[in-house]
């Protein structure tokens, strides 16, 4: 399988997109200007092979044709299911996300499903403010059978990237053979992340 598909999950405002810019341009943008769903593209080497990774950036805000969470499961090989540890809100809404993974990918052998869902605690650099403790982040990783980290997007370039090249791995190793399904949404060039980046709309923090 030379395709990898891999969703980024979560709650809004916990740092999606700040986490996929990092891995993609290894720099931390503060604001993201992103009005809309969208994939991102990146030519890999993994282990010698070459390999096409599609990364999923859902949008929180409702927009045309936007696609349910069910649709974005079923599209991807890979999850990476992101909670805000400064928000529990967000790790309750994680939460749920990695039960619907695991109802919905009943049929997947074990040993398969297992390594292609990480739940990520972002914000690590918040911890004065942390309303999730590691442990229960840990705990609900241990019994969605997930991969479990604690990053910041904000701080952590390495573990950012070897997470997702983690997640890349294990995606291309896991042998789901899915037939391909519908796109959630158009993909999105690099141009068009940098125009992203540099014509950014304010957000609050
Ligand atoms: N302190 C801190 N802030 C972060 C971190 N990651 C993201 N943020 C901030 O959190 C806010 C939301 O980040 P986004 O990347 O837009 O989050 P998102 O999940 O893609 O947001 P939506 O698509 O609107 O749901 C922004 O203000 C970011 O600067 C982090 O690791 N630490």
């Amino acid at each position: 399988m030379n395709d990898i598909k891999v969703a980024v999950l979560g709650g809004e405002g916990v740092g999606k997109s700040a986490l996929i810019v990092r891995f993609l341009t290894k720099r931390f943008i503060g604001e993201y200007a992103s009005s809309s769903e969208c994939i991102y593209r990146k030519r890999m080497s993994v282990d010698g092979r070459q390999l096409n990774l599609e990364l999923y950036d859902p949008c929180s805000q409702p927009c045309e044709g936007k696609s349910t969470l069910n649709e974005q499961i079923h599209w991807a090989d890979g999850f990476v299911v992101v909670y805000d540890i400064s928000d529990r809100s967000s790790f309750l809404a994680a939460t749920a996300i990695v039960h619907l993974i695991r109802e919905l990918n009943l049929g997947v052998a074990k040993r398969d499903s297992d390594s292609v869902v990480f739940l990520v605690g972002n914000k690590q650099d918040l911890c004065h403010m942390r309303e999730v403790d590691k442990e229960e982040g840990q705990r609900v990783a241990a019994d969605g059978r997930c991969q479990f980290y604690e990053l910041s997007a904000a701080e952590h370039y390495q573990e950012v990237a070897l997470m997702f090249s983690k997640m890349v791995r294990n995606a291309s190793l896991g042998g789901k053979a899915k037939e391909r399904r519908r796109r959630p949404s158009g993909s999105k060039s690099m141009a068009k992340l940098i125009n992203n980046v540099f014509g950014k709309r304010r957000k609050s923090v």
